[in-house]
């Protein structure tokens, strides 16, 4: 009894003096006679404080945590500043360790820190994580240009695509390497944020052509409630992630109008065959392999069933009142990604004369901008062209 009390006492001593992160890290540099100089840490950068920004920085911030001698204790998240309750939301996120708008009630690891400047957010970092909604990335991507180290690595977590002069469209991993001439691969997945930040277990796909370091950066972003599978179908992984948004409209549309779970699983079904004849048509050697990963199938039918896209789709298609207008109404700062793909896909799919071979994708556009009746997706889906 004594003994057991003993060891309680002695463990508890420990929990009150465990060493900070800052302690251990010094610790294991000084132990393994690390120079810092030499074997410098890895910096990370969130670029994107969002609602699913922040859950990756609470991620990043604990698996770095669990890697002392590789990355920085310090991982900057840049803040788009701006006031809420009369405070300045960087502030309250470095006091408080907590994205109050856009992650309420979800702690944030300390090493994150919120800098509102994103030239001095990203300095020095070895790896750049961008996760903010993809109307914004050129912005920033033009004001980082130059300030980056030539080695860096960029992540992106962004889904959309960015229309290109003379009718086509780029990927955002093209827009991001582009402009700022570094390397860059992609996570996308079934992952609700919200889901992710309570820790629930999900899966998610990393895109990367160098095996060697899409291995590396598994090891950033893995925990045991987020597993990760390394592919290099590269354009197959963020082509899932910008198309599936253009569905998951459909299936807001869909549940708007009263219809029930086999005409949504229709939606999915044929928004499905749409996304492979696009890779197909459009990204050739994109692998239906990859469609089986957590990019694929699977980030489809949880944006189809618990997205924001599918949610203000369906109030749309109940109430006839304007997409902008409920996107500000329910989703209180987060934005929409669904519309604008739409509009990008249908920019391509118009100026190839090619809009009747993507009879969904180009329903939803054309119900998203009023040139249709929300009912008339149902004429789409019965006379798709996968039924002959
Ligand atoms: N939320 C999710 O569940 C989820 C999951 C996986 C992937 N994604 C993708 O991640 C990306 C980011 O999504 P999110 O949920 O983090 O963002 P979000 O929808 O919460 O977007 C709001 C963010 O945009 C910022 N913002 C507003 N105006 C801006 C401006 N002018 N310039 C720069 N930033 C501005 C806001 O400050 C805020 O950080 C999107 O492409 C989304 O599709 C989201
Ligand atoms: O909430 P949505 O519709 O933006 O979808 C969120 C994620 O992309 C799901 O993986």
């Amino acid at each position: 009894m004594c003994i057991f009390r003993f060891k309680l006492n002695l463990r508890f001593l420990c929990f009150i003096c465990r060493p900070t992160y800052e302690q251990k890290y010094r610790s294991y540099v000084g132990q393994n006679n690390i120079k810092p100089n030499i074997m410098a840490p890895k910096k990370i950068c969130v670029i994107g404080s969002g609602n699913w920004g922040t859950v990756i920085a609470k991620i990043v911030g604990t698996t770095s945590l669990n890697l002392p001698s590789e990355f920085d204790p310090t991982i900057n998240m840049w803040v788009f500043e701006e006031i809420v309750d009369g405070e300045k939301l960087s502030h309250i996120i470095n006091t408080r360790h907590e994205n109050v708008k856009y992650l309420k009630g979800i702690q944030l690891p300390e090493k994150v820190v919120a800098v509102t400047d994103v030239i001095e957010a990203s300095a020095g970092a070895d790896i750049l994580i961008f996760v903010l909604p993809h109307q914004f990335v050129r912005g920033v991507c033009e004001k980082l240009k130059g300030h980056v180290k030539p080695d860096c690595v960029a992540v992106t977590l962004i889904k959309g695509f960015e229309v290109a002069e003379g009718g086509g469209i780029l990927l955002i991993s093209t827009v991001i390497s582009s402009i700022l001439n570094i390397r860059t691969a992609v996570l996308m997945g079934a992952n609700i944020a919200n889901e992710v930040a309570l820790e629930h277990y999900c899966e998610a796909t990393i895109g990367c052509s160098d095996y060697q370091l899409g291995q590396s950066l598994k090891s950033v972003f893995e925990t045991s409630y987020f597993r990760i599978v390394v592919v290099e179908d590269v354009l197959t992984v963020e082509v899932c992630g910008a198309l599936k948004n253009v569905v998951a409209t459909a299936a807001g549309f869909s549940d708007g109008l009263g219809y029930g779970d086999n005409t949504k699983a229709a939606v999915i079904r044929l928004g499905l065959m749409e996304m492979i004849r696009f890779c197909e048509l459009f990204y050739p050697g994109s692998k239906l392999q990859t469609f089986f990963e957590s990019c694929g199938i699977a980030d489809l039918i949880t944006t189809c069933y618990g997205g924001r896209n599918r949610k203000v789709a369906e109030a749309f298609a109940r109430t006839g009142r304007p997409l902008d207008v409920l996107e500000k109404e329910i989703l209180n700062g987060q934005l929409l990604q669904g519309p604008p793909t739409a509009a990008e896909v249908n920019h391509m799919l118009k100026a190839k004369n090619m809009e009747d071979q993507f009879p969904l994708f180009t329903a939803v556009h054309k119900i998203c901008i009023g040139e249709q009746q929300v009912g008339d997706l149902l004429v789409c889906l019965k006379n798709h062209p996968e039924h002959k």
